[in-house]
């Protein structure tokens, strides 16, 4: 029976129009093997919106995604807004939209592609079978604490945890932790901040209930270095919304491109699903971004969202096909390429692969 989704699409700045562009190829290319028929909805965000509307996040946006199943985005910002007043600036945008939609858990999948094992800056038996996923904390924190401001003499940020805010996304981690290797390492900076102390404690609190799964502490700093040094120690990671952001990034470079990695922002309603890297400006409009980190969060939210985990595997296993063939974007030309294609070529790949 034809199953029906309505998908609404946020396609963004810089690059991405262009790779939200291939993950929808993607999608209908699955769609037409799966027996799904996806309705798009187009939603304005970030400098976009600010063009067309006047502000980075607009009501239409806020009340359309919450008539949708998902959301799929691709990523907001650039020069020509990060300049703009404070209260402007595209990553408000992203910041309310994010709270607005309640998606207050952010999985992060830091995978290593056996077929691009050569890309990694580490060496490949360092990260050969890397299987992270970080939970990162996505509504709260630093980039929402009150009070903020930013004055003549002086700037501040405040970063403040609630109690329900720690135990929820604690929750999540351990939960996944449970349909995985049953290892979480919560990762905070307790020695020096008394948010990370309250968070530790939280954490510790919340682990009673799930006694089969190992917790551990680390704090960021440590965390950094240890991701580089020795990444295959990890399972779960669980962090703070900066933490989290920061860690994911460096996280990218085990598989060689932070084009690849995908998240998922999920929580009170409709899930949010999106690459974890930015806008890329720098090569914006030249066809050379790598789709693959947008389509994989296409298959995370066939996966988390829609409960549609046949075409999730046709998606993945489609993308793994173009790398262990040799199709390669500009940003891992380097590493066993047989032929470097360019994004849209590299969209029409995996579809093709996918709808076999
Ligand atoms: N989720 C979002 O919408 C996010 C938006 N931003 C915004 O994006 C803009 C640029 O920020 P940056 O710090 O430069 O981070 P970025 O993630 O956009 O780019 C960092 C570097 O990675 C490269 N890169 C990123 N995605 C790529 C892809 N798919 N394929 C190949 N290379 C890729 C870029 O070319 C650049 O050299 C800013 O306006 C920032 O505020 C940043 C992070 C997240
Ligand atoms: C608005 C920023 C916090 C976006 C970002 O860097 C991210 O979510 O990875
Ligand atoms: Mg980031």
């Amino acid at each position: 029976m034809m199953r029906s989704y309505k998908i609404g699409v946020i396609k963004g700045d810089g690059i991405g129009p262009e790779i939200v562009d291939e993950a929808i190829k993607v999608l209908d290319a699955v769609a037409s093997v799966e027996q799904i028929n996806f309705d798009y909805e187009e939603f304005l965000l970030g400098g976009a919106a600010i063009d067309e509307t006047g502000v980075p996040l607009p009501e239409e946006t806020i009340q359309g995604v919450k008539k949708v199943d998902a959301v799929l985005f691709g990523a907001i910002g650039g020069p020509k807004w990060d300049t703009l007043e404070r209260h402007l600036r595209p990553e408000s945008g992203l910041l309310g939209l994010r709270k607005a939609m309640g998606t207050f858990a952010n999985l992060r999948p830091a995978t290593v592609y056996d077929e691009l094992i050569n890309a990694s800056t580490l060496k490949p038996e360092v990260v050969k079978g890397v299987d992270i996923m970080v939970v990162r904390e996505l509504t709260g924190g630093i980039y929402f604490g009150q009070p903020r401001e930013y004055g003549e003499e002086k700037a501040y940020n405040t970063m403040v945890y609630t109690r329900p805010e720690v135990e929820r996304i604690a929750k999540v981690a351990f939960e996944i932790a449970m349909k995985r290797d049953k290892r979480v390492c919560s990762v905070d900076k307790a020695n020096v901040l008394e948010v990370s102390q309250f968070w530790r404690d939280i954490v510790e609190e919340v682990h009673r209930d799930y006694p089969e799964v190992e917790l551990s502490h680390m704090y960021v700093d440590n965390a950094a270095m240890q991701l580089i040094r020795d990444p295959k120690q990890f399972d779960v990671i669980l962090t703070g919304n900066i933490f989290g952001d920061i860690l994911s990034d460096a996280a990218s470079m085990l598989s060689g491109s932070i084009g690849l990695l995908p998240s998922a922002s999920t929580g009170e309603g409709v899930g949010l699903f999106e690459p974890i890297h930015g806008s890329a400006p720098d090569i914006a409009g030249q066809g050379i971004a790598n789709p693959i980190a947008t389509i994989a969060s296409a298959s995370m939210m066939l996966r988390y969202a829609l409960g549609e985990e046949s075409a999730a595997d046709r998606i993945d296993t489609a993308i793994k096909k173009a790398l262990a063939e040799g199709y390669r974007t500009q940003d891992i030309a380097a590493f066993d390429a047989k032929e470097v294609v360019s994004t849209s070529e590299m969209g029409s790949i995996i579809a093709d692969y996918a709808a076999k």
